[in-house]
């Protein structure tokens, strides 16, 4: 089965001194240079990883409650302090490795404790030189930090020698953690071998079967499989199924250097479904130490509690973001730059830590000022039971407010939802939206243009435009929307004038959509299940407004609806239409 899902990373090692680029390529048979940073790591779901681990030595593992994706806020969950252990080399010039962990995981709000298994002096030209620490320093660090803190999830990176693989594999078997990142890191940017070629029989052997996801770039997934070409998609599917083969829960393989695709393609393989992520190629020299990010911030969402195909879809938001937010920064001489990874140190108010999450669509409330006019509720009360009864996006669509007014009450909601951790987003009003720094915007086809919309707000906010065809759903995406409301589904009292386009319009424009959709347009408890019954993997949810607000009771109104929506979407779930 296979999903299109919109919206990509590396390293190496040598026992001491350098090899030249071109001793490199002599040597290594495989004829790879992997961009050091450009390994990402997938895992699917937590659950099965006790088994994986079983089967690889008898380790286990701690089992993650479903219900802490649920609690977790801000990379904390049940009082206790989300953290990632990085098992990496050092990188002097701190773009990638160690460095990239913390940041990253600084960044995504979770703690990161680090064991060191190499410092390698580099920068932006190259790697200068590499020394391996001693084993016992690498056994050391890690019993040190297991035996005393509650580590959520381990990440590697670097891991210079076999030896390390077992300190590893020995470490996690007498301290258990949730989940095992692999981030297969073999040749830095330059070319320098950060992890030699006697060191891979070991990858296969012993690291893979231990990985909760493993995240190759498409050299690194080559050298894995013994020099296998990838030059396509369908060569990226075929090279997840083997790595898979190996024994990891999940792979990753990351499409960033694919020639055949203008945009960055990665594959996910979850022993079952394939997802393909894609996301617009960002041009710019500071790509230095984007596989490590990528890695770190699964583990970091993972930590957190998320699921690892959010954890995925999330880190390669982030690291599209941090790219795009870096473009200008000019660090170094050399061809590659690092880029920041604390992008929202610059942001004057830093609002919601987390990035946009396509299944926050799943129950879109619309706020709509003549129905809370009519039942005499302030919009603040009618957004505070809306995420009672279960709302995940919250939208401010006021058309007869003053301005002075609609501000007012965009600061007041966005206060309630922030304080949930729910995006508000704003429709149609651009300025209203920059003036309370609203998380985002909804617009239509005649609204503002959603280019204008990205340049005016950056790429942080979320952006979702209203689509009627497949030609529309194009569009949003080359322009750099986050999702599409696609309707009127079925016909609405709501909005004059709206054309319906019913279930068949809504799953043409699911299916040529490469961005997630929600169906807008006279949805309610009658019908909201023929909806979802469309079973079209990339149609996150409903957006609704009477059927919420022109209610007597929101709360309850809104947890009939999440109710029967998830009761829908566990029956649909394993059936879901792929769309290409
Ligand atoms: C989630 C969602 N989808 C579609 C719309 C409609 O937006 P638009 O076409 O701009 O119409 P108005 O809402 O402005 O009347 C929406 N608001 N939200
Ligand atoms: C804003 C909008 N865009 C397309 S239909 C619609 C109205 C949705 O309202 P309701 O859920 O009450 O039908
Ligand atoms: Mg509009």
């Amino acid at each position: 089965m296979d999903f299109l899902l919109s919206n990509t990373t590396s390293a190496s090692i040598s026992h001491h001194k350098l090899l030249t680029r071109s001793k490199l390529q002599n040597i290594f048979f495989f004829n790879f240079v992997i961009d050091y940073c450009q390994i990402c790591t997938l895992s699917d779901s937590i659950q099965g990883t006790r088994h994986r681990f079983d089967q690889f030595g008898g380790l286990t593992l701690k089992a993650m409650p479903e219900e802490k994706a649920l609690t977790v806020t801000n990379g904390s969950s049940n009082n206790k302090t989300a953290h990632v252990l990085t098992m990496a080399g050092s990188d002097s010039g701190a773009g990638a490795g160690i460095q990239a962990d913390l940041k990253t995981c600084a960044a995504r709000g979770v703690y990161c404790s680090t064991v060191i298994t190499a410092v390698t002096a580099q920068n932006t030209i190259g790697v200068q030189d590499v020394s391996v620490l001693p084993e016992e320093s690498v056994a050391a660090q890690l019993k040190a930090v297991l035996s005393d803190m509650h580590v959520d999830v381990v990440k590697t990176g670097m891991l210079p020698s076999t030896a390390m693989v077992k300190i590893l594999h020995d470490s996690l078997k007498q301290f258990p953690v949730q989940a095992l990142v692999v981030d297969p890191v073999m040749v830095s940017t330059s070319g320098h071998v950060l992890a030699g070629s006697s060191i891979l029989e070991t990858f296969r052997q012993d690291l893979l079967p231990m990985a909760d996801i493993v995240t190759p770039n498409l050299k690194e997934a080559s050298v894995l499989l013994g020099g296998l070409q990838l030059e396509t998609v369908t060569d990226m599917r075929l090279a997840a199924k083997s790595l898979h083969d190996m024994g990891p829960r999940n792979v990753l393989v990351k499409g960033g250097d694919l020639p055949s695709s203008s945009d960055a393609v990665d594959i996910f393989f979850n022993g079952k479904d394939f997802y393909e992520l894609r996301s617009s190629r960002i041009q710019t020299r500071n790509t230095h130490g984007t596989g490590c990010t990528m890695a770190s911030c699964i583990a970091a969402e993972l930590a957190k509690g998320s699921s690892m195909l959010s954890a995925v879809k999330l880190a390669k938001r982030y690291v599209e973001t941090a790219l795009e937010y870096s473009k200008s920064i000019n660090i170094g001489n050399g061809p590659q730059g690092p880029f920041d990874h604390i992008f929202k140190l610059k942001r004057r108010n830093p609002s919601r830590l987390q990035l946009f999450d396509p299944s926050d669509l799943f129950l879109y409330a619309v706020t709509d000022s003549g129905m809370n006019k009519k039942w005499g509720r302030p919009i603040t009360d009618a957004v505070k039971a809306a995420i009672e009864g279960g709302a995940t996006i919250v939208q401010l669509r006021e058309k007869d407010a003053e301005t002075g007014d609609f501000l007012e009450a965009a600061k007041a909601c966005l206060e309630i939802c922030r304080a949930h951790n729910i995006p508000l987003l704003i429709n149609d009003r651009i300025d209203i939206a920059m003036a309370c720094d609203a998380d985002g915007v909804h617009v239509g086809q005649s609204d503002m243009p959603v280019k204008t919309v990205r340049a005016l707000l950056g790429p942080e906010k979320i952006i979702g435009v209203s689509c009627k065809t497949p030609e529309h759903a194009l569009k949003a995406w080359a322009d750099g929307a986050d999702y599409i409301g696609s309707g009127g589904v079925f016909p609405t009292n709501t909005k004059a004038n709206n054309r319906t386009i019913g279930l068949d319009g809504l799953e043409a424009v699911c299916l040529a959509s490469k961005l997630p959709v929600v169906a807008i347009g006279g949805i309610n408890l009658s019908n909201a299940r023929s909806v979802m019954e469309l079973g079209v993997v990339n149609l996150e949810g409903v957006a609704v407004v009477s059927a919420l607000f022109d209610r007597d009771c929101v709360v309850a109104e809104t947890k009939k609806l999440n109710a029967l929506l998830t009761d829908t979407v566990a029956k649909v779930g394993s059936e879901m239409v792929c769309n290409k």
